[in-house]
């Protein structure tokens, strides 16, 4: 297994890694939207800035969108749900993994937002 870490995601925040690879799989841990050092709190720049850095993680291995799998989405308000879908469909277009988009009492840092996934390599 190797630990991953991308300059371009931000850095962890506990004693985790940005992802993990085992064989082909990837799993990348909680992205929460952080760009430059700043946690996004506009709803449709946080869902942006959370799979950016996913994309940018699974990267470093190779991955491209089309490698991503199974996403998990963690939202602080569901009535944000449709907002967070629009920039979601713009950033997978056609390409659709496996979803599960939950309302969760608090986030790490106050974040509104925060995307896992799962990316299987060619
Ligand atoms: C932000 C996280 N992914 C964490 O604390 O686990």
């Amino acid at each position: 297994m190797k630990f991953l870490h991308s300059d371009k995601a931000p850095a962890a925040i506990g004693p985790y890694s940005q992802a993990t690879s085992a064989n082909k799989t990837i799993y990348v841990s909680g992205q929460l939207p952080i760009v430059d050092g700043e946690l996004q709190t506009d709803i449709k720049k946080a869902t942006k800035a959370s799979l950016d850095n996913i994309l940018h993680i699974i990267e470093t291995e190779g991955g491209k969108v089309e490698n991503i799998a199974r996403v998990g989405v963690f939202m602080q308000d569901l009535s944000q749900f449709s907002d967070m879908n629009e920039v979601y469909a713009e950033f997978f277009g056609e390409h659709k993994p496996a979803r599960s988009a939950v309302q969760v009492a608090a986030l790490p840092k106050g974040a509104i937002i925060e995307i896992e996934a799962i990316a299987e390599l060619d």
